[in-house]
Order: C-alpha cells, then structure tokens, then sequence
C-alpha cells in the first residue's frame, strides 16, 4: 500500500475538501507542518517540468506520494513548498470530474491528482479504492480511461509527455 500523504493548508471549504474526505476514509495521512513530509516523496506540483511516469514507481512505493491542498488561488505562491522535494512532479492532460472544477483539463482535486499518480505509477488498485470513495470518482478513472492506461505504460515522463502530445494534436484537430 502507497503512503499518502497531505499538507493541508486550510484555506479550503471543509464540506468539500477531497482531502479531508480522504482523511475520513483512512485514504490519506494529513499533516500541517512542512517537516512532517516524508524525505523523498513524489510531490505533486502542477508547475513542475517533470511529469509523473512509470519510472516513478520505485519512489512512489518506498516513499509516497504527496499532495497539497490549497486554494487553486494560492496554489503559484506555494513554490517554496513545491521546492522542498527534489521530486516534485506534474501530471500530463487529464480532466477533472470534481463538483468543483467538472471539465476542466488539470486542474484536479488532491483525491484525483493521487489517484492519477498512483494509476500512472502502477497502483491501479489504490487509484480505484480512493475514487470510490467519491460519487463522481468513478467518472474520472472512465472518462480518462485510455489515456491513464497509455501514460501507465510509458517508459518515462518523456514518453508520457510525448502520449499527452500526440493525444492533443489529434484531438484539436478533430
Ligand atoms: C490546489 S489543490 C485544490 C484542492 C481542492 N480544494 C480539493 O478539495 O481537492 C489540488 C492539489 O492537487 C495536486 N494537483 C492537482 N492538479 C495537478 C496537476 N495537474 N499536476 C500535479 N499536481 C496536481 C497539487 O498537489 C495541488 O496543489
């Protein structure tokens, strides 16, 4: 089982914090202090160059994987926070299912970046066991079904960069 971990900034609606829910369910450890995130973890930062991949798994499995849960408004003031992992780590196109952010492309709750980490990185089992905990959980594994498969079965982030590129091309010339 994957070690999830969440710094939670507390600037969030309590009713609909996914990360909280997480914490309800035994999904996920919250923590409140920067020195209470493992060494070593993959952290989640959607303004990192280097995106998530199968080449992860090692690091995922030993260490972690980390998010953090804040305001989408705050979220490019957090870059020192970003910085503490030298493994920090952005998902490739995927489109969120939440209540909040329906439709929009990576712009993802802390319950769907995890899960999409852990999908990506070998742990589809975990991936599905957090979404179900979300009515609208099981959406975001359908709707982004084929291309979570392909980023799970790339050999690097330049080879899930390059599934994300040719994914977009096609799809904006349709
Ligand atoms: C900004 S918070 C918003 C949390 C929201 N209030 C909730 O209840 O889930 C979402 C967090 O998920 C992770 N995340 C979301 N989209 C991401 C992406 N495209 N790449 C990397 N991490 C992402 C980051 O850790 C980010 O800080």
């Amino acid at each position: 089982m994957v070690k999830v971990t969440i710094f939670h900034a507390n600037e969030c609606d309590k009713k609909k914090c996914t990360a909280i829910k997480m914490w309800k369910t035994d999904k996920a450890r919250l923590v409140y202090r920067i020195n209470q995130i493992p060494h070593g973890a993959i952290v989640l930062n959607p303004y990192s160059d280097y995106s998530v991949s199968p080449e992860d798994h090692r690091y995922v499995s030993r260490r972690g994987v980390v998010g953090l849960d804040c305001s989408w408004n705050k979220v490019s003031d957090s870059k020192s926070f970003f910085n503490l992992s030298k493994y920090h780590r952005a998902l490739p196109f995927l489109i969120a299912t939440n209540p909040v952010n329906y439709g929009k492309p990576c712009t993802l709750s802390t319950s769907e970046a995890i899960a999409a980490t852990l999908y990506i990185t070998g742990f589809k089992d975990q991936a599905h066991d957090i979404m179900s905990t979300f009515k609208w959980g099981h959406t975001f594994l359908e709707l982004n079904g084929e291309l979570l498969e392909a980023y799970s079965n790339a050999h690097d982030g330049e080879g899930v960069v390059n599934i994300q590129n040719d994914f977009l091309s096609q799809y904006n010339k349709d």
